[in-house]
C-alpha cells in the first residue's frame, strides 16, 4: 500500500478544496495550528512524536494518475482534478522539536500555505502525530516508573492496530524503550531488536529440558529461556539452571529467563534466589504478561526481582486512552486572524499566527508556556487561557521559543533526525520537567497561558463575531 498518496485524507478536505478552487481561492494563504486539549492517561504532559515521518510525507505527497481517475469517478470537477495533478505541499511548517514535551492548548505545529494544500494534509498530520505522541507518552510513563536500571523491551506488534505497529515501535523507542521485537521497525528505524521464545517452541518438544538445550546450542550468545510452560518453580527454572551450567562448560552464558504468567513478584523473587543459589547471579529475569505502568509500579513496590520488562498490548494500543485528541484549527486566512466561536471557551481557538515561549527557573526546570503572537518577544506575564483573572508574572530572560521553522516551500530545512537522537532529546527534555508533573496520581497541572496581545485579539474577534450574529 502506498501511503504517500494525497488520497490518505478525509473526503471533506477534497470537497472544501474543490469549493476553494472553483471560487478562485485555492491559492489563498492560510495557517492552521495543531494542538491537543486533554492529556491521555491522566498524564501531566505529552511527549511529542511523529514529526520526522510527517515531514517526510509532506515532501512526498501527491496524486497518481489512478488516484485522479478515482476522484473523477467520484464526481469531482475536471478542472479541480487537473489542478490536483500537479499537487504538492508547498507550505511552511513551524514545529516544536520531536521528543519535546508539550502541554494542552499550546500550538505544537503551525502549517502555513495555500489553503487547499493545508486542508488536504490535515488528516494525515493528525493521524500520524496523534498516534505517535500517544504511544511515546505511554512509553515515557513506563520508563519513568521502571527507573533507568531496568531494560524495557517492546513486544506489541501482534496486538497493535494493524500497520500502526510500526509507528508504535518507533514511538516506544522515542519514549524510552530500549529494544523492540518488531524486526521491520528494527531495520527501518535502526532500533535494537531483542526477543526470547514462545510457548509453542517448548510445547513442540516432548520435554522442556531438551527444548532448552537445543535453543541454547543454536543461540549460544543470546539465549533467554521461557520458563512457565509447565511449572515455573519445579520444572522451568531448574531446567534453565541445568542448561546454564552446561553452557558455562562451553564458555557461554545464559542471558536470562522469562516469566509470562502467575504472580510475577513472587515468582521473580523465587527465581532470583534459585539462580543465585546456583551461582548464576548474572542470569537476568525478564517478565511479561499484560504489563503497563501501573502493574510495573505495583511490581516495584513488591520488590519484584525483575530486570527486563517486556511490554506489548497495553503500550502499543495506548491503553486506556485509545487516542490523543489532537486537533488542527484554522487561525489565519488572507492574513486575517480567524476564530471559531463556542459557548465553551475551551473549544475556541487562539486566533492569529503564534509563537510559544517556554520559561525555565534558575535550575533549568520548565515552569510555564506562554502563547503569544508570532514576531513578538517573550512576554513578561501571562493570563490563564480560560480564567482571565488568573495571571502569572514571567521572566523573559529565561524563555526559549518552541516553534521553529522546519519546512519552507515544502522542503525540510534540516536533515532527517535519527530515532536515537530524538530519544536522547526526549530524555533531556523530560529531565527538565519538574517531578510534580510526572507523578501518576493527581499530577500538578503545568501552566500554559496567553500574552495580553493574544487575549486582546481573542476578545476583540469574539465580540466582533457575536455582534455579527446578533447574539
Ligand atoms: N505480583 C503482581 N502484582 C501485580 N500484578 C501482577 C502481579 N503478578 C502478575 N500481575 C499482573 O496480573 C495480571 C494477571 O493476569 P491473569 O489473571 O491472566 O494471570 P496469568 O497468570 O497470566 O494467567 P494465565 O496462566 O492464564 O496466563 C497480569 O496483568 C499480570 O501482569
Ligand atoms: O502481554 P503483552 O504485554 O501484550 O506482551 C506480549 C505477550 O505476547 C506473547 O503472548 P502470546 O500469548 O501472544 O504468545 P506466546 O505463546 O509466546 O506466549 C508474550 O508471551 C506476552 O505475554
Ligand atoms: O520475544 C519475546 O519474548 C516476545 C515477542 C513478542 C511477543 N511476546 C514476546
Amino acid at each position: 500500500m502506498d501511503f504517500n498518496t494525497a488520497l490518505y485524507t478525509d473526503l471533506y478536505q477534497l470537497a472544501m478544496g474543490q469549493a476553494y478552487f472553483l471560487k478562485g481561492k485555492h491559492g489563498t494563504e492560510a495557517t492552521f495550528d495543531y494542538f491537543y486539549r486533554k492529556t491521555p492517561f491522566n498524564s501531566g504532559y505529552v511527549l511529542f512524536c511523529g514529526l520526522e515521518e510527517a515531514l517526510d510525507w509532506l515532501e512526498k505527497v501527491s496524486f497518481s494518475r489512478e488516484d485522479l481517475d478515482y476522484l473523477s469517478e467520484q464526481g469531482f470537477d475536471s478542472g479541480f482534478i487537473e489542478y490536483l495533478a500537479d499537487f504538492k505541499f508547498t507550505g511552511t511548517v513551524k514545529s516544536v522539536a520531536e521528543g519535546e514535551i508539550v502541554f494542552p492548548f499550546a500550538p505544537i505545529i503551525t502549517v502555513t500555505g495555500p489553503v487547499v494544500e493545508c486542508q488536504i494534509v490535515e488528516t494525515y498530520l493528525l493521524n500520524c502525530l496523534n498516534f505517535q505522541s500517544l504511544i511515546a507518552t505511554k512509553a515515557s510513563r513506563i520508563r519513568y516508573i521502571s527507573g533507568e536500571d531496568k531494560a524495557l523491551a517492546e513486544f506489541g506488534l501482534r496486538r497493535a492496530q494493524g500497520y500502526a505497529g510500526l509507528q508504535a515501535s518507533r514511538a516506544s523507542f522515542i519514549g524510552g524503550f530500549d529494544t523492540t521485537s518488531n524486526v521491520l521497525a528494527g531495520k527501518t528505524f535502526q532500533i535494537p531488536i531483542t526477543g526470547t521464545m514462545a510457548h509453542a517452541y517448548i510445547q513442540s518438544y516432548d520435554d522442556e529440558l531438551t527444548a532448552f538445550r537445543d535453543f541454547a546450542e543454536t543461540h549460544p550468545d543470546n539465549c533467554v529461556l521461557l520458563v512457565d510452560t509447565y511449572n515455573t518453580l519445579n520444572s522451568g527454572i531448574p531446567n534453565a539452571i541445568t542448561v546454564a551450567r552446561e553452557m558455562e562448560k562451553k564458555g557461554k552464558k545464559l542471558i536470562g529467563i522469562r516469566l509470562d504468567s502467575g504472580d510475577l513478584a513472587y515468582l521473580s523473587k523465587a527465581a532470583r534466589k534459585m539462580l543465585d543459589d546456583a551461582g548464576l547471579s548474572y542470569v537476568k529475569i525478564a517478565a511479561s504478561n499484560q504489563l503497563d505502568e501501573h502493574v510495573i509500579r505495583s511490581l516495584k513496590e513488591q520488590r519484584a526481582a525483575i530486570d527486563i520488562f517486556g511490554v506489548g498490548t497495553n503500550l502499543v494500543v495506548g491503553h486506556e486512552n485509545a487516542a490523543l485528541d489532537g486537533v488542527y484549527k484554522l487561525c489565519s486566512f488572507e492574513d486575517k486572524p480567524r476564530i471559531k466561536i463556542s459557548e465553551n471557551l475551551r473549544k475556541m481557538n487562539f486566533p492569529g499566527q503564534k509563537q510559544v515561549y517556554r520559561y525555565f527557573n534558575g535550575n533549568g526546570k520548565c515552569i510555564a508556556d506562554a502563547i503569544t503572537l508570532e514576531g513578538l518577544e517573550a512576554p513578561d506575564g501571562m493570563a490563564h487561557p480560560f480564567e482571565p483573572h488568573k495571571r502569572m508574572p514571567l521572566n523573559p530572560a529565561l524563555a526559549e521559543p518552541l516553534l521553529q521553522e522546519v519546512m519552507r516551500e515544502g522542503k525540510r530545512l534540516s536533515p532527517v533526525r535519527s530515532v536515537r537522537d530524538i530519544a536522547a532529546a526526549a530524555v533531556k527534555n523530560l529531565g527538565r520537567l519538574p517531578e510534580e508533573h510526572k507523578r501518576f496520581d493527581f499530577p500538578h497541572v503545568y501552566k500554559v497561558g496567553l500574552s495580553s496581545e493574544i487575549e486582546q485579539m481573542r476578545n476583540h474577534l469574539k465580540s466582533e463575531k457575536l455582534g455579527e450574529s446578533g447574539t
